[in-house]
């Protein structure tokens, strides 16, 4: 049997998995975190889920990161030989126009994903070192980027052209590219499969909110509008960038004396929930909410109104929708998000079940009164197994 190693890394860190092809089975995972702080920590799991190998020590960089997980592997008694790995799948954030189906990595697509670290500034840096660190440890296998900006290739150039110069925006590439683009095509495979019709027959909204959060409107399986857009900085409140802001703000910023460093850092890695409410974890933000802390409870009413703003957008960009499917971190553990987003809006057909959504499980479930004419459903996401899907069909093509 063949397996396919998924990494999805970040600039100090590395999440893997080890994906049986065909079963979908968990061989094994694991996460290299802190690397390149004084104290670095491996955590590798096996097959049954329980932590098999724990370590901690400094990690210099990603290369060491990969050897120590391929050490873990041996000691936890499957090495990656034995498991039989036909393939590393790398989860890489943005691919620009270049990208649009999973590409079997060499030196010029390493170097044109480090090329579009720009238009990703948290995440491609990360995702290109890894690449270049994993060639480099396990070289006799082939590596595939998979890229979330490729299920939005079918946006239709009005949800792809922002309102500029056109000339300004094809020197610069400025255009929507969307991101999350693994996560909302699984989940929405996965909420057709739930339901027991083909996914061409449907119109969903998915919400994919974890630390990073974007909607998509998925028409019969194909993306037509998304939040994100040239940068995954766009569209909802995240745990730490700010989602939509007035350009006007940010010019206003600039004559105030704040150069392009300070902002990326104010936009990205500051604002947010973090930035309103002291803590990009929800779970601290709702906690605070509960105790009566202001700034929390304004930031979750300000989170929630901006994603019942995209909400109401699609729904009527799609003319109606016969799915809304909440996914990722606090969509698929937040029962009383889910229940501000989807409160008093039964003259869109839509009325969640107070019992049924505050059953908490792991499994793709509905939400939704049997009165209501729109489905709402919860869908966990999947980003590894869809990685280590489209890797598989790509390398034994
Ligand atoms: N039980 C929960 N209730 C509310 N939020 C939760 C819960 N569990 C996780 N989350 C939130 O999910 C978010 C992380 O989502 P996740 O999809 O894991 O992010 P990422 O993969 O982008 O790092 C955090 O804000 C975390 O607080
Ligand atoms: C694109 C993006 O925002 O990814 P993540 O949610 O993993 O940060
Ligand atoms: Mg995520």
């Amino acid at each position: 049997m063949s397996a396919i190693l998924v990494v999805n890394a970040g600039s100090s860190s590395i999440k893997y998995q080890v994906i049986e092809v065909g079963s979908e089975r968990r061989l094994a995972s694991g996460l290299v975190e802190r690397i390149g702080e004084p104290l670095g920590r491996l955590i590798h799991r096996g097959e049954s889920g329980s932590i098999s190998v724990e370590t901690e020590q400094a990690i210099g960089d990603h290369l060491e990161g990969f050897a120590l997980l391929a050490q873990a592997f041996a000691e936890a008694g499957r090495s990656l030989e034995s498991l039989g790995i036909a393939a590393v799948g790398h989860r890489v954030v943005q691919g620009g126009s270049e990208f649009v189906e999973p590409t079997v990595i060499d030196d010029r697509v390493a170097a044109r994903i480090l090329g579009l670290a720009e238009l990703a500034p948290l995440h491609n840096p990360g995702n290109h070192q890894a690449i270049a660190a994993a060639r480099t440890a396990f070289p006799g296998i082939p590596h595939v980027a998979v890229f979330d900006t490729a299920f939005h290739r079918t946006l239709p150039p009005a949800a792809r052209t922002y309102a500029l110069d056109p000339a300004v925006a094809a020197e610069h590439g400025v255009r929507r590219y969307g991101f999350h683009g693994i996560s909302h095509e699984v989940v929405s495979r996965r909420a057709a499969a739930f339901l027991g019709r083909p996914v061409h027959q449907l119109k969903q909204v998915v919400l994919h909110l974890g630390n990073g959060a974007s909607v998509c409107a998925v028409d019969r399986g194909r993306s037509v509008a998304t939040s994100m857009g040239l940068t995954p900085l766009e569209g909802l409140v995240m745990g730490t960038r700010s989602g939509d802001i007035d350009a006007g703000a940010l010019l206003h910023l600039m004559r105030a004396g704040y150069d392009e460093n300070r902002l990326d850092r104010l936009l990205n890695t500051r604002s947010g929930l973090l930035g309103l409410a002291g803590s990009n974890d929800m779970r601290d933000v709702r906690a605070a909410a509960d105790r009566g802390d202001a700034a929390a409870v304004l930031a979750l009413d300000v989170y929630v109104q901006r994603i019942r703003h995209y909400l109401g957008g699609y729904l009527a960009l799609l003319g109606g929708a016969d799915a809304i499917v909440f996914t990722a971190g606090v969509g698929e553990n937040s029962a009383p998000l889910r229940a501000e987003v989807c409160a008093d809006l039964e003259w869109f057909g839509i009325r969640i079940d107070a019992a049924r959504n505050a059953v908490a499980s792991g499994e793709a479930r509905a939400i939704s009164a049997d009165d209501s004419r729109v489905s709402v459903l919860v869908v966990p996401t999947d980003e590894e197994a869809e990685i280590a899907r489209q890797t598989w069909v790509l390398v034994s093509g």
